[in-house]
């Protein structure tokens, strides 16, 4: 549903971003399309359009190189590229050779963008330390001689070299709303201007504060509660241990030795007191007894022997070893040694892992109370994908309906479903309005393309924008939202009169609004997180939005990300915080190579995202790394990131995982 619409949004990000995507993509693999150059090239090219330094051409190029073949580096083709505006339709005009490699042709238009935009626009450039400096000259659309790519000879045809003592020009003022107007009627207005990324953080994490207040526990048997979040401290129903027990196999012991063993039978034949018994006989001071581990000790016992440290002659005398000699009380755990009844063992917010449920089991409980887990549905958006097989006729996999739920799942929620649903606005505006779910979290349709529904169907729903866009990158354009609960039986609570885009909306559907009536108690609401499409930056959105807002829900405690160096140099978007997918090695983040918005190669070997400021980061720059739900750590608390680490060297070993490549 991306848009093929002239761009809208603003020229700085759009070049930042081809750059800095160009700058960790992968090379494409595949046939080299004719005439055309190592994929380094390409990159490198692109590259220096974006940071305005001069490629390293692999061959050279004379003035009359009229091939007729639009080649990366012919400036002559920009020229001729027709709709310079219509960023949507590059790729299918201006001669670009077809490779039937659509990996290639993203590279070959993504160069020509990043050059059609400089020759349009007074474009931005980064220097070396990923600052954005305003260039004072800009492709022509005139040819040029030698690499067009390169500081060529002309005045105005070639890119001019910003010089390196130049300061930075101060950031571009942004006034919210005041990007292009739309071209098309169906398009969305633009974003207001972002939420900074901490602050929608911050947003979310308060979002459902109420809602979170309102929640009653539950109580629920063990064997359902792990992961979920204790809603009550935990405290013990019982001494541990219960009594005092054997630590050992061996004699359990009165007085000071030898020991009279018991007399009528052999000692070896002689069981002693097994675990799982009720009291015993009390032993008489200067007997013993065999007595296994675990085991109940019998009152006026003052020591247990181990097996290995005693020795029974078979006269009927048990003597320690003189190496061992007996020390009062050894190997016996008395009662209470752990914990006292009442004691508590954990606090509220406590997230139940195997090793609680253990110890509440130990210390008494069948059943936990628990944090009501938040019921999250996912609404998948998008004509084109595919739910099997392979892409084909422009249609692609549907790679976020298989990962969002489980996610979510991740973070704590109880996923209702997952539905797929056709780019039609009522389909959108009914879905939504009807969910039941405590939260509902859409993939796709954020941005304002002509099939993107989900910024009308929030006005439709009278729904409060929370977030509408973040600076961030990947996932800018992600929102979180406020919906009324939906009631059915609250007339008040249909459709948004007075806003026109409610005409036409489906009869049955009821139009919670967020407006809260006087005198009448509120009621909780519901929230929205609208995933961009592209699905790392899908994932962006569910470590910006959904974690914050699922925490608060279900209760967790706010994660410690916890710096850790970079490996290497991450280039920084000017403006935006970057997240980047990252493996720990030796203690640093390595950040990975395939970063780009619509990849998930990194992030599926990642150990977390390193939060990189905007600007960027120097290579051994403290940075936050934020957990993935299922890591060690993120299971653990406080969280942070040794296990991960330890984790990711032993899972990694051997394995292929480029670290990023590219100018930093
Ligand atoms: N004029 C502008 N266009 C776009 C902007 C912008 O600022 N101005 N931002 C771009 C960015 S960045 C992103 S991210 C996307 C977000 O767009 P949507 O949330 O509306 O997502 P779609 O257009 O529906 O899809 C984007 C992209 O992702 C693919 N996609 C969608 N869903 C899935 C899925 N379930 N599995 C796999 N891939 C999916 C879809 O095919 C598109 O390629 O907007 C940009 N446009
Ligand atoms: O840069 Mo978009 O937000 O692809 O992710």
């Amino acid at each position: 549903m991306t848009p093929r619409h002239p761009r809208d949004g603003d020229p700085l990000d759009r070049e930042v971003d081809e750059a800095l995507a160009l700058a960790n993509e992968s090379p494409p693999q595949g046939p080299e399309p004719p005439g055309t150059e190592p994929e380094e090239d390409w990159a490198d090219a692109a590259l220096s359009l974006a940071n305005d330094r001069p490629a390293q051409p692999t061959r050279e190029r004379s003035p009359d190189d009229t091939d007729g073949v639009r080649e990366p580096g012919d400036t002559d083709g920009i020229g001729n590229m027709g709709n310079m505006g219509n960023a949507g339709d590059i790729g299918g005009i201006g001669g670009i050779p077809d490779t039937g490699d659509p990996a290639r042709t993203d590279w070959v238009e993504t160069a020509l963008d990043l050059a059609r935009e400089a020759a349009e626009e007074p474009a931005a450039v980064l220097d070396a330390q990923g600052h954005v400096r305003r260039r004072p000259e800009v492709y022509s659309r005139g040819r040029s001689s030698g690499s067009p790519m390169s500081e060529g000879t002309g005045t105005k045809s070639t890119r001019s070299r910003a010089p390196a003592h130049q300061a930075p020009a101060p950031p571009p003022k942004r006034t919210p709303g005041a990007s292009t107007p739309h071209a098309h009627p169906s398009m969305n207005p633009p974003h207001r201007s972002p939420t900074s990324w901490p602050d929608a953080r911050a947003i979310a994490a308060r979002a459902a504060v109420k809602e979170a207040a309102h929640a009653a526990p539950v109580m629920r048997p063990l064997s359902e509660v792990l992961g979920q979040v204790l809603a009550a401290p935990l405290a013990a129903l019982t001494d541990l241990p219960p009594f005092d027990t054997s630590a050992m196999d061996g004699w359990a012991l009165s007085g000071p030795g030898p020991w009279r063993l018991p007399t009528g039978t052999k000692d070896q034949d002689h069981p002693g007191i097994l675990a799982g018994h009720g009291e015993t006989a009390p032993l008489p001071d200067g007997h013993a007894v065999r007595i296994a581990t675990g085991a109940r000790v019998p009152p006026g016992a003052t020591a247990v022997l181990r097996s290995e440290y005693g020795t029974d002659a078979g006269d009927g005398w048990l003597h320690a070893s003189p190496a061992h000699p007996v020390v009062l009380g050894q190997d016996i755990r008395t009662r209470g040694q752990e914990c006292r009844s009442g004691d508590q063992l954990l606090p509220a917010g406590t997230l139940v892992t195997p090793a609680v449920l253990g110890l509440a089991a130990a210390a008494g409980y069948d059943e936990l109370p628990t944090v009501r887990r938040p019921r999250v549905e996912v609404l998948v958006l998008g004509d084109e994908l595919l739910t099997e097989g392979l892409p084909h006729d422009g249609r692609i996999r549907d790679a976020l309906g298989p990962m969002v739920g489980p996610w979510l799942r991740a973070l704590g929620a109880e996923v209702l479903g997952t539905r797929r649903l056709a780019d039609e606005a009522d389909a959108v505006y009914a879905a939504v309005a009807e969910s039941s779910a405590d939260v509902v979290v859409t993939t796709g349709g954020t941005a304002a393309g002509p099939v993107d529904h989900v910024h009308p169907t929030l006005r439709r729903l009278g729904a409060e924008l929370l977030v509408d866009g973040v600076a961030v990158r990947p996932g800018h354009p992600m929102l979180l939202a406020r919906l009324a609960r939906a009631n059915r039986e609250n007339p008040a609570n249909r459709e948004n009169p007075g806003n026109p885009e409610s005409a036409g909306a489906p009869e049955s559907a009821e139009a919670p609004k967020t407006a809260e009536t006087p005198g009448r108690p509120s009621r909780p609401a519901r929230h929205l997180v609208g995933l961009p499409g592209n699905p790392l930056a899908a994932v962006s959105g569910l470590l910006t939005l959904a974690e914050p807002l699922l925490r608060t829900l279900t209760g967790r405690p706010a994660p410690d990300p916890g710096p850790a160096p970079l490996a290497e140099a991450v280039q920084g978007h000017p403006r935006d915080t970057r997240l980047v997918p990252v493996v720990f090695r030796q203690d640093a983040a390595v950040p990975l190579r395939f970063n780009g918005p619509a990849m998930l190669r990194g992030i599926a070997v990642a150990d977390g995202l390193a939060v990189i400021p905007p600007g960027g980061a120097r290579r051994g720059t403290e940075v936050d790394v934020l957990d993935l739900p299922w890591s060690a750590s993120a299971t653990e608390q406080p969280g942070h990131a040794d296990q991960a680490r330890q984790r990711t060297d032993r899972a990694t070993d051997g394995e292929d995982i480029s670290p990023q490549e590219g100018p930093a």
